[in-house]
């Protein structure tokens, strides 16, 4: 791709000069990470939280960079001579980055739908995977748990990954024949144009609640870097759907609408355009009765807690809003599988137990997934659960008490400490919890909490759901919760055969 095709996408003026001097230049890549560049690349200059992009400007071009964009407020290093170079200054470089990336990796795709919100997203964009496949669509969904698409899953990295790496995959997807793509939008992919690489068509809201504090700072800006979804991505013309069941339900709404954007609303309320009228407990599935849009209709949900309700709902008027059926999508509901580490039944521990892992890292979820699972509970409700370093540390007392609230006992132990000192960590959340223990060491604590269950106790180890390593000190250690619960039923029966 020539260069002045490629710079056709960014909304800001390109000085003549250097359009006559490189628009015929051919483009060899994309990237904002000058380690990456190669001979033709465009670097572009990303003003981030450690360092100022801007700064590697000189190694970018010592790299072979065809071009620099960087943003007109940044500084270049010290002695760097910017004159007669190949630099474009542009306003916003996380806007640059994206639409760079979408025209340089174009990949035509039929349906583009975002889920933003605090909790839920993974699980809907799963959803919305599930109920387009069961119409015979070649669907993926791309977030927290990596790459799902026709040809299996793939572990991800970032829950909305960066525009470069999101593209590619996006080609890959492309290239195995899928036409339908579901996202999560996480509230620093918002901030940070991470999507913009695409043409986002329809877009939904879930509920937001305290999380990511560190990074927004206040919970109104998180609000509105969530808002941005629908203030700014969804494509003119798109629809946005909305839970109105969530205290900010009515906030996104009257975005939406600002944005004149089509809108389905889903909840209790009679406003709603699809009513969920009653919810009945069947064992571990769920009968909903349905009103409005749909008409008067039953729909069973095959999962645990009525949040599950929520997200295949929201999922479900996802797939409507791109054409297809209620009755279908009804069917495909019934046939949901929980997205892995969410909620997620993997054992027990003698007759009449049950060992749940779920992905709760927030005061909200943790209180949502225990509440979900005390109807189940004829003995005691366990919950061995951390908080996680470098994030939010006003949510640490937070979780101790949601878990002091709504589970019986407490083990409070190590999420991914980061950087952090976990005793710390564990303290913080401790503050709150009087019905419990501390136990350092995450396995231990799982072993300890599988250990003291008896006839009729539910466990559940939150926070890490689907993860495969535990982040120590800059370095992956590879933990599962799934194994370490093996791990811990291994020893209790290696234990029962002596
Ligand atoms: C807080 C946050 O969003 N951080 C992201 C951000 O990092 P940063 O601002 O610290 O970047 P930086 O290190 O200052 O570097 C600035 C620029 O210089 C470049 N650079 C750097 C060094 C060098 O030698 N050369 C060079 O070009 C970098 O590539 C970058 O473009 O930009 C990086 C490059 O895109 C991201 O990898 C990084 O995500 C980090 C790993 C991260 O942990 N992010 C988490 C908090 C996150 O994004 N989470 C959300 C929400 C999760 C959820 O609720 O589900 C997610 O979407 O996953
Ligand atoms: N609609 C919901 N309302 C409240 N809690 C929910 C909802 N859906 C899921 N949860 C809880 O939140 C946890 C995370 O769910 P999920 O992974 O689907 O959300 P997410 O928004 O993708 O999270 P993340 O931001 O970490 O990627 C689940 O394990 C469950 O405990
Ligand atoms: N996307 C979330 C995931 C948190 C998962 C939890 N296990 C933790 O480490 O806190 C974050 O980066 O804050
Ligand atoms: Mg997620």
């Amino acid at each position: 791709m020539k260069l002045s095709e490629l710079l056709g996408v960014l909304d800001e003026p390109i000085e003549d000069f250097l359009l006559a001097n490189l628009g015929e230049a051919v483009v060899a890549g994309v990237t904002s990470d000058s380690r990456s560049v190669e001979a033709g690349f465009v670097f572009v200059g990303i003003p981030g939280l450690q360092v100022d992009g801007t700064q590697f400007v000189p190694q970018a071009l010592e790299n072979g960079a065809v071009l620099v964009v960087v943003s007109d407020q940044s500084d270049f290093p010290p002695d760097f001579d910017a004159r007669g170079k190949p630099i474009l200054r542009i306003q916003d470089p996380h806007l640059a980055l994206a639409r760079l990336a979408g025209a340089y990796f174009p990949a035509p795709l039929e349906q583009v739908a975002a889920v933003t919100g605090t909790n839920g997203k993974t699980s809907i964009a799963s959803f919305l995977r599930q109920i387009w496949a069961s119409q015979g669509i070649a669907a993926a969904n791309i977030g927290t748990i990596g790459i799902e698409g026709p040809k299996g899953t793939r572990y991800g990295g970032l829950t909305t990954p960066d525009p470069v790496g999101l593209m590619q995959s996006v080609q890959g997807l492309v290239a195995e024949g899928v036409t339908h793509l579901a996202l999560e939008a996480s509230s620093h992919g918002l901030e940070q144009k991470r999507l913009d690489c695409l043409s986002v068509d329809i877009g939904a809201f879930t509920n937001l609640t305290r999380d990511h504090l560190d990074y927004h700072g206040t919970f109104e800006a998180y609000r509105a870097a969530k808002s941005q979804l629908f203030s700014r991505l969804v494509r003119d013309g798109g629809t946005a759907i909305i839970n109105l069941d969530d205290p900010s339900g009515a906030h996104f709404l009257k975005v939406a609408k600002a944005r004149r954007l089509t809108c389905l609303t889903v909840g209790r309320s009679s406003d709603a355009d699809l009513i969920v009228r009653s919810i009945d407990v069947e064992g571990f599935d769920q009968r909903v009765h349905l009103g409005g849009i749909w008409g008067e209709i039953d729909c069973f949900v095959p999962l645990v807690g009525s949040f599950q309700v929520s997200n295949a709902l929201v999922a479900g008027l996802m797939a409507y809003a791109g054409g297809l059926k209620p009755q279908d999508i009804i069917d495909a509901i019934c046939g949901l599988t929980g997205a892995r580490g969410r909620m997620e039944l993997v054992g027990q521990s003698g007759a009449d137990t049950a060992i749940y892992v779920d992905y709760s890292h927030t005061p909200d979820s943790l209180e949502v997934a225990l509440k979900a699972l005390r109807p189940f509970v004829k003995g005691r409700l366990i919950c061995v659960f951390g908080a996680g370093g470098d994030r939010d540390t006003g949510k640490r007392p937070l979780m101790g008490q949601a878990s002091n609230n709504f589970a019986d006992y407490s083990i409070v132990t190590d999420d991914n400490p980061r950087s952090e000192d976990p005793a710390l960590i564990r303290a913080a959340v401790m503050e709150t919890v009087t019905n419990g223990v501390e136990v350092a060491g995450r396995q231990k604590a799982i072993s300890l909490g599988v250990d003291m269950m008896t006839s009729g106790d539910i466990l559940l180890v939150a926070g890490k759901g689907h993860e495969t390593g535990q982040t120590i000190k800059g370095e992956i250690l590879p933990f599962s919760d799934h194994e370490a619960i093996a791990k811990a039923l291994a020893e209790i029966e290696k234990g029962a055969a002596l």
